[in-house]
């Protein structure tokens, strides 16, 4: 078996082996690992479908996000407005880049491996030191707003059409998101463009995740279990699914489906609704057949943004927003430890 010590993408690992096995630092302490039999999904567990079209009633609308944001802090919504062939088209120039790319071509587009969340394919953005266990994840990140982090000249020039659908993709991300904020202020009692507003200016990044084929699943985690630091998350996945969400203290798998867009709301929803409306705690399961493939699109405050819960009496400290970030990057994700401790 050859497999290297310290390999930089997980690509590299399956693809340099006839036979590979999963190398140790992507071995999962046991009870983290997807078969420990307390993480069996529960059968009758089914995230919410939210219906956002435009002759929806608003009361009924607002008692769906309520129910949703309260009994599981992600929700799918369909008619969403986004172009159902846009979805289909960042999946297929994301798979292109993957899969079709030599991975001589894709390395160019490698981001600093010293440095978290710079822009650009790699496989560590989660890592907060060197003795943590890896995800069996590569992936490529993409800074989209404001438009002045935009450069899209990093991004991959193959296929023709790369650049212009990951734009066209984050302009409308960005327009669901607004939607969804202002659904989700407005259910609160709050002015609809609250939450945007204490956002201050909105920042986003596009994440397209590839989780190559895992020799060895059971011991393994795409993904370790996370909560997202900004506010909304708006995510779609392929046809193989891998994403799972705690609900109740257990883990539940969300059934793709292919032209929904996934909602999963981050700490700083949890800390501006007092708590009201909690962060989504979700890891990804690899699995021994197939890739699988996501797209996650961030929204979140400028660092210099403090964050602060709308209603008394505070149960969550204020948070500066560029303190929150680098207190995820050296703890670690760890569940949801770090919004925890801001708990008042
Ligand atoms: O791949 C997925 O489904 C999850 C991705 C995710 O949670 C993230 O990038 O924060
Ligand atoms: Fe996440």
């Amino acid at each position: 078996m050859e497999a290297p010590s310290t390999p930089t993408l997980v690509q590299s690992i399956t693809q340099k082996s006839t036979k590979p096995v999963v190398p140790p630092q992507y071995i999962q302490p046991p009870e983290n690992r997807p078969n420990n039999p307390h993480n069996q999904t529960p059968i009758n567990h089914k995230i919410p479908t939210i219906n956002l079209t435009a002759d929806q009633n608003p009361n009924t609308l607002r008692q769906e996000i309520t129910r949703a944001c309260k009994d599981w802090g992600t929700f799918h919504v369909i008619n969403h407005g986004v172009p159902l062939n846009l979805l289909d088209e960042i999946r297929k120039v994301g798979s292109f880049f993957f899969e079709e790319l030599p991975m001589g071509e894709r390395i160019k587009y490698a981001c600093d491996p010293n440095s978290p969340a710079t822009e650009g394919y790699g496989s560590r953005m989660l890592v907060a030191s060197d003795d943590v266990v890896l995800d069996w994840r590569d992936y490529f990140d993409h800074h989209t707003f404001p438009v002045s982090r935009r450069s899209s000249s990093r991004w991959p020039h193959v296929p023709d059409n790369y650049r212009e659908v990951v734009e066209e993709y984050s302009d409308q991300m960005k327009l669901l998101a607004q939607k969804v904020l202002g659904l989700i202020s407005g259910s609160l009692g709050l002015s609809s463009s609250y939450i945007e507003d204490a956002m201050e200016e909105l920042y986003q990044n596009i994440t397209i995740s590839y989780y190559p084929a895992c020799p060895q699943p059971e011991l393994t985690l795409g993904l370790q279990s996370h909560s997202d630091f900004g506010f909304i998350t708006l995510l779609i996945q392929d046809n193989v699914a891998g994403l799972q969400v705690v609900k109740d203290g257990e883990w539940v798998t969300v059934d793709p489906v292919s032209h929904a867009v996934l909602v999963i709301l981050g700490d700083q929803t949890e800390i501006i609704t007092n708590g009201i409306y909690k962060s989504c705690q979700h890891r990804a399961i690899t699995n021994a057949n197939k890739p699988r493939l996501s797209v996650a699109t961030f929204h979140d405050p400028a660092k210099t943004t403090t964050v602060t819960p709308a209603f008394e009496p505070h149960k969550y400290h204020q948070v500066l927003y560029g303190d929150y970030v680098s207190s995820w990057y050296t703890k670690g994700p760890n569940g949801k430890r770090n919004i925890d401790a801001l708990l008042i």
